[in-house]
């Protein structure tokens, strides 16, 4: 699933109408699917449609139609005059010319009394579009305050009215929707946080405009899901023995503070590196020894050891409770020189918050960063305000960084340096809890020892992270991850093996 910015879209549409379906044909659609959604989720309850002048309100004209043949009890209110409206949208409400209402009279206290919006209403919000860039004022604030303070159900087509398409930056006041249908292809208001929220459950319906027009127009920008990578993952063969699954070296703390890299390894080890080897200070290596099972333990005297030790690994994690040092600068220093594939996290990233140019110098394309907004702030300083939207924010840092930077969060968004990014909404908020992090730098970090690219590494793990979070619902702490990436992974495997390629050796007597 592609997403594309609101300017691409109008080109796509412009393409499709010049190549394609006509632009009416494409509004039929699109209003038909918004009529069809709110019969089948809703089937009961009078329907009000309130519609602006521009395609948006097209829209809502044709969802009208459609909804009256489906005998269902509506009225239809426009916002503006009905000399205004032209294209595609005048087409769409000379065919219901004599039943448009002024949408005054909804906010009109002595008119309104039939109208006022209850529990049970539906209210088709064809209002404002991803055309929409001003702020909401007149009409269109005081109807957006009225919906948002009744308990009618909402249905918003395209974006929710007062929603910027381009940025999910918000109006004032935007419309909070139960359910948001758009066409062929997401825009950033769709993932992106606050916005993401106000759109409700998202209906994404074919009205015709093809995936080579979105190709062509758009950039490389996709949902995360495991479409998008399940291909790419490394799989055992009957005959392959541990060596050849990769091993993952995690750079613990200090002695007392080496619980986060100890998350990181297991995690590691459970999305399949071979061999994972916790490589800390002589100090911390009981502990770390006590508590681990299958990961093993190294210690390093110094600096020259650490690099011979991280050298022969396959992949590399460090920064979980490093310490916002000197020596963890040295550290990453001396990593980054193996050029092994690492994963840089927390404190490897605030340390160098006075001068992240010393560390973009360092980089190489195989380091995947993984800050939270706070680090992200400290390498990339007013780069997310600036740019005023969080997914070309993460891929200009990433272009800057020169490796994949994964920005976390609720919509944590996975750009690589040649613009390519992938925004992941698949995760639960119980994912808030401390040490999440680190077991998402552990897994990113095994599926690179296992000769996974650094950008798909980075996708699987923010979505498996993400899936197991939603299996272990409310009260999840970071420990329990773990437990469910054997399901999830299994489903994986199960669902792109090749037919011919079995786990389990079935051997048949026939007599
Ligand atoms: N492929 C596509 O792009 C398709 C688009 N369709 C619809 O077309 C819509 C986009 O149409 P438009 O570009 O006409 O956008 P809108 O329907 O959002 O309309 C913008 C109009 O509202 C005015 N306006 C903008 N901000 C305002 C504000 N704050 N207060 C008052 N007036 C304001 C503008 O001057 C303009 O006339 C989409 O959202 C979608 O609903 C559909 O018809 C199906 C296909
Ligand atoms: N509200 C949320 N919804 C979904 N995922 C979240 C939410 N809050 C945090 N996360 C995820 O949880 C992880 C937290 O990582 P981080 O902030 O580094 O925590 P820690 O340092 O405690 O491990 C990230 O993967 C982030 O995307
Ligand atoms: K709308």
């Amino acid at each position: 699933m592609r997403i594309i910015s609101v300017n691409q879209m109008n080109e796509a549409d412009r393409r499709t109408s010049e190549f394609g379906l006509s632009g009416a044909s494409l509004m039929d659609a699109a209003g038909r699917a918004c009529a069809e959604m709110v019969h089948n989720t809703w089937p009961d309850g009078r329907v009000i449609v309130l519609c602006g002048q521009g395609n948006n309100g097209g829209d809502g004209f044709v969802a009208y139609r459609y909804l009256e043949q489906l005998g269902r009890q509506v009225s239809l209110f426009l916002i503006g005059d009905v000399g205004d409206l032209s294209g595609d949208a005048e087409g769409a409400a000379e065919l219901v010319l004599d039943d448009i209402q002024a949408a005054s009279v909804l906010l009109d206290k002595s008119e309104n009394d039939s109208f006022e919006l209850s529990e049970g209403d539906v209210v088709v919000d064809a209002m404002l579009g991803a055309g929409n860039s001003r702020p909401l004022e007149g009409e269109f604030l005081q109807l957006v305050q009225l919906i948002n303070a009744t308990k009618a159900h909402v249905l918003s087509i395209d974006v929710p009215t007062g929603v910027r398409g381009d940025t999910g930056a918000l109006s004032s006041e935007a419309i909070c929707a139960d359910i948001t249908v758009t066409f062929n292809a997401l825009k950033t208001a769709h993932v992106i946080e606050s916005a993401a929220s106000l759109c409700g459950a998202i209906s994404v319906v074919d009205v015709g405009i093809s995936e080579e027009t979105l190709a062509y127009v758009g950039d490389e920008i996709f949902l995360n899901r495991p479409d998008v990578w399940a291909d790419k993952l490394p799989w055992p063969t009957r005959s392959t023995h541990k060596h050849q699954r990769g091993s993952l070296g995690v750079v613990a703390g200090e002695a007392g503070k080496t619980g986060a890299a100890r998350l990181a390894a297991r995690a590691g080890l459970r999305v399949g590196a071979g061999l994972v080897t916790l490589l800390g200070h002589a100090s911390a290596i009981p502990e770390m020894a006590a508590s681990s099972l299958a990961v093993m333990t190294k210690d390093y005297a110094d600096i020259d050891e650490l690099y011979l030790l991280s050298a022969s690994q396959s992949g590399l994690v460090f920064g979980p409770a490093a310490g916002v040092t000197e020596g963890t600068r040295f550290k990453v220093a001396s990593l980054l020189q193996t050029g092994v594939p690492i994963v840089l996290d927390a404190d490897a990233l605030t340390v160098f918050k006075d001068d992240p140019s010393f560390l973009f110098g360092l980089l190489h394309e195989k380091c995947v960063l993984t800050p939270h907004e706070g680090e992200f702030e400290s390498l990339f300083p007013g780069l997310l305000a600036e740019v005023g939207n969080k997914i070309n924010a993460t891929r200009t840092a990433a272009n800057i960084a020169g490796c994949v930077v994964v920005l976390k969060g609720a919509d944590s968004v996975i750009a690589s340096p040649d613009g390519a990014a992938r925004v992941n909404v698949h995760g639960s908020p119980f994912l808030a809890t401390a040490g999440s992090g680190d077991v998402l730098a552990g897994m990113i970090g095994s599926w690179m020892a296992q000769g996974v690219s650094a950008y798909d590494s980075a996708s699987a793990s923010v979505w498996i992270h993400g899936e197991a979070s939603l299996s272990g619902g409310a009260g999840l702490i970071s420990e329990d991850l773990m437990d469910y990436f054997p399901r999830i992974l299994t489903r994986i495997y199960e669902e792109i093996r090749p037919s011919n390629v079995l786990w389990e050796r079935k051997i048949e007597f026939s007599t």
